[in-house]
């Protein structure tokens, strides 16, 4: 009941009682207090086994003693200077000795503001003006990242976004994943105008499309061929499959990279760079302006820190092999019980996608029936069990999930199975 009546002031305040969409379900969402490991609890005192984690960040699970501890000792000497702080230092190291693509890097306090920075740098740092997105490519909420977009811009049916200049839009490209012809066709229609390709390297905000064909090494090939950047958005692959980027998993050296979730531990982050020559463009030392008051914060930079020194020495392949585990269990249940149903997973993260098809690209992800993926959320969550709410995301396994958090997700996904 509290849950409910909390959502009813909700309402009162934020449009459709929500400060982002995605978090937002008929007939209305839950209302969480608390999160200790793979558990969260909502303000009703119900327990769920989380596979959001916050949308990606938390890795290590909710309320890391570690993390916790440094964001306390923090706190007490202070959360920001409006100055350059040691923490930025440590971490701002700590990422560009992991990823070797990252010569150089500047925090910003978002996912959203690092693509948008990144592109303007790209624009400035080549003198072109387009740049050329994925259909479902998600690179946060600005003007240059909502066309054909994924995430809650797909689940609400917005892809392009109302209020984004018709001459802004113009400059955005859209190509097709997975399909290399469909970006080189675009070179040749606008040549030598495009400023950098942006792509997630593994699709997360459309459920997960893993890349094929060789279609990051294409990216790489037309972007040196056409005297393009090419700009990896690992704000939810950065640090999820390995101490790095996809990029060393795919062995490809982007001139680009944006990164946020994981870095920051929970708090809110975000963080572009790449080669020195580019970011050497970036204001002060160049002429392509950027900044924030709150970016590289001390409070951000502790959780951050945390976070890298503990993933530093775990083994990633117990993630791994857990969701590896989950969808194999999983799919013998879609067997059993004749369901159209396939599972994307990449390392730890995955989607259940109600399509009989192999999904691979944005055409394939909306044939599938969100009907049925709706009915699966709320089955689960009845049981306890909280994915993010919509077909158009991701879930994610943690350090803190277990072996018993393991059996009941398949147990509640049999219930699910049973009643579609
Ligand atoms: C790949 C990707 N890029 C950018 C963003 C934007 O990050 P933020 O929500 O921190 O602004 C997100 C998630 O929101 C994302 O998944
Ligand atoms: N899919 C988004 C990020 O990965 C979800 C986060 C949000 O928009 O609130």
């Amino acid at each position: 009941m509290r849950s409910s009546e909390l959502f009813k002031e909700a309402l009162e305040l934020f449009p459709l009682g929500v400060n982002s969409p995605v978090r937002y379900y008929s007939p209305e969402p839950v209302m969480f207090a608390q999160g200790h490991g793979s558990k969260i609890l909502d303000v009703n005192g119900k327990e769920y086994i989380d596979y959001s984690l916050g949308f990606g960040p938390m890795i290590l699970g909710h309320a890391n003693p570690d993390v916790s501890n440094h964001i306390k000792s923090q706190v007490d000497k202070g959360i920001l200077f409006g100055s350059i702080s040691e923490n930025e230092i440590k971490l701002g190291k700590t990422i560009k000795n992991a990823v070797g693509s990252i010569e150089r890097l500047r925090f910003t306090n978002s996912g959203t503001e690092a693509t948008m920075h990144a592109i303007r740098l790209a624009r400035g740092f080549t003198g072109k003006k387009y740049i050329v997105k994925m259909e479902g490519g998600y690179h946060g909420a600005h003007d240059y990242a909502l066309i054909k977009s994924g995430s809650g811009t797909m689940t609400f049916g917005v892809p392009s976004s109302a209020g984004v200049p018709e001459e802004v839009s113009r400059t955005v490209l859209v190509g097709r994943y997975n399909d290399a012809e469909s970006i080189e066709k675009l070179f040749k229609e606008h040549r030598n105008e495009i400023a950098a390709v942006i792509t997630e390297p593994v699709l997360g905000n459309i459920g997960v499309i893993n890349p094929e064909n060789d279609f990051l090494n294409s990216l790489r090939e037309i972007t040196e061929k056409y005297s393009s950047l090419l700009i990896f958005d690992e704000v939810i692959t950065g640090f999820r499959f390995g101490f790095k980027g996809y990029q060393d998993i795919a062995g490809i050296k982007p001139d680009l990279t944006t990164m946020g979730k994981i870095i920051g531990g929970g708090a809110p982050v975000g963080m572009f760079g790449g080669r020195e020559d580019i970011m050497a463009h970036v204001a002060p030392q160049g002429d392509v302006y950027e900044a924030g008051t709150f970016s590289g914060n001390p409070l951000t930079m502790a959780a951050g820190i945390a976070t890298l020194d503990q993933l530093k020495s775990k083994d990633y392949s117990a993630i791994t092999n857990y969701a590896a585990r989950l969808e194999e269990k999983l799919n013998s249940l879609i067997s059993e019980y004749n369901i159209d149903a396939t599972i994307n997973r990449c390392h730890s993260m995955f989607q259940i996608f109600f399509n009989k098809n192999k999904v691979t690209d944005y055409k394939g992800a909306t044939a599938s029936d969100t009907e049925k993926f709706n009915k699966m959320f709320h089955t689960l969550l009845e049981k306890g069990i909280f994915f993010p709410p919509s077909q158009f995301e991701t879930e994610f396994v943690s350090f803190a999930h277990s072996e018993t958090d393991l059996e009941s997700t398949v147990d509640a996904f049999s219930s699910v199975l049973k009643c579609l």
